[in-house]
């Protein structure tokens, strides 16, 4: 069989997105937004604040007043404002985000007080000021834009949309994914493994991975390694936006992946990139409905999955950005120079930068469970010193999923 030529991994990336767009959206509650996409831009309905309001708790004055004496007349509490100009000599109570009376007036703060009764003076610290007043729309002003489409809604961007006035959201719809487990040697019950198997992991693995980003995830196998097996389990994937596969994507005698997909009339995209681990990566599609083979290694399958699923997934969703995002820090070891394949290095956070974990084969869970970062390295780069910046992504604190 002739193979075709692996392709490096930023081309692959920028294939599978192009071939990609958001699902479509739908309406939901703000507060049930939190990790979706905005499907369009958000303009703010409201101004914030929508008034003067006290950044401190203390005593409104007149700006043309900072110094005193004060009579106290009154008070603005936070959601009770006191609803007049002040008149010369007047203060009033006020608490932090209640609104400033009308008119130029300041703040004096409450440690820096002295009251008796209604009478008001300062007490030798500093004088009233107008920098403890938040300005009408200070935030943000109605029909400013607030976040643009594609944006994903973290915690502070729900808050923000909340604020903005709005009480629902048009969001990217999610993915429903089915994710398919494949080969003779895995056994479904990790607590009954006969020696010739191993537990199947890349399933759970990958459907852990995925949470948050799809509606539904359908669960696939083990899937013994022969066509009628396969050609069964791939039934079942009909309604999946995205089957995702792991195992049996390589050349084997038992890599049914590959033929049972053009059985079952998936057109292969590509298949074959140049990245350690993961070479064996299969992209296919069949009409709307997208396939993502993974290798079996569960190296392979996790790194592959965070650097082509997810972003497929993420694109369907409706992000503007899809790709994860490297940044970059020294290398606390040295790296050995790399082949035709781009390498990503699994790593740790160490003192000041990344330090790699000793076993790098792509079978090794224990490595992989303990890696909190993936050292991107780039094809035909020469050795890299301790000390030498490198492009990094991280997995934990900090994961762009
Ligand atoms: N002659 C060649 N052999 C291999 C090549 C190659 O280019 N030429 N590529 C190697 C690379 S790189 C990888 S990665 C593997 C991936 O192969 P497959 O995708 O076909 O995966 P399998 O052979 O089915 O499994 C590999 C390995 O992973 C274990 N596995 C599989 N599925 C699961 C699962 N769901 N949970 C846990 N572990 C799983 C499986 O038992 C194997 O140990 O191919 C190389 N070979
Ligand atoms: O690419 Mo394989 O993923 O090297 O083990």
């Amino acid at each position: 069989m002739s193979l075709p030529p692996p392709i490096p991994h930023e081309e692959a990336q920028a294939r599978l997105l192009a071939m990609a767009a958001p699902l479509g959206s739908e309406r939901r509650p703000t507060g049930d937004t939190a990790g979706r996409y905005l499907a369009a831009p958000l303009l703010a309905r409201r101004t914030q604040p929508p008034a003067d309001l006290s950044a401190m708790d203390g005593y409104a004055v007149r700006a043309d007043e900072l110094t005193g004496p004060w009579q106290v007349v009154g008070e603005s509490a936070a959601g009770h404002p006191f609803d007049r100009a002040l008149a010369p000599g007047e203060a009033i109570r006020i608490s932090t985000g209640a609104l400033m009376p009308q008119g130029e007036a300041a703040v004096l703060l409450q440690e820096n007080a002295e009251r008796e009764g209604n009478a008001l003076r300062l007490n030798g610290e500093d004088a009233a000021t107008p920098r403890h007043v938040r300005r009408n729309g200070l935030d943000f002003a109605q029909g400013d834009a607030l976040l643009d489409a594609g944006t994903r809604l973290s915690p502070a961007a729900v808050a923000l949309a909340l604020s903005g006035g709005h009480g629902t959201l048009d969001v990217g719809r999610l993915p429903r994914i089915a994710v398919l487990d494949s080969g003779d040697e895995l056994a479904a019950d990790p607590e009954s493994v006969a020696p010739h198997q191993i537990p199947a992991s890349n399933g759970a693995m990958l459907a852990a991975m995925c949470k948050g980003l799809v509606s539904e995830i359908d669960r696939l196998g083990p899937v013994p390694d022969t066509m009628e097996a396969m050609r069964a389990a791939l039934a079942q994937a009909d309604a999946a936006d995205v089957l995702v596969t792991s195992g049996g994507a390589s050349v084997g005698d038992h890599d049914l992946v590959r033929p049972a997909l053009e059985e079952w009339e998936a057109e292969i995209a590509f298949w074959r990139i140049a990245m350690k681990p993961g070479k064996p990566l299969l992209i296919a599609r069949k009409g709307a409905q997208f396939v993502v083979g993974l290798p079996g290694n569960p190296v392979s399958s996790m790194v592959t999955a965070y650097l082509f699923l997810l972003p497929l997934l993420r694109r369907l969703a409706g992000a503007a950005q899809p790709l994860p995002r490297a940044i970059t820090l020294p290398t606390l070891d040295a790296l050995p120079a790399t082949g035709g394949r781009a390498e990503l290095v699994r790593a740790r956070m160490g003192d000041g930068g990344v330090t790699l974990l000793g076993q790098q084969d792509s079978s090794a869970l224990r490595a992989l469970a303990a890696s909190e970062a993936l050292i991107a390295r780039p094809a035909h780069a020469g050795e890299a010193k301790a000390g030498d910046m490198v492009a990094v992504y991280l997995l934990s604190g900090g994961g762009w999923t």
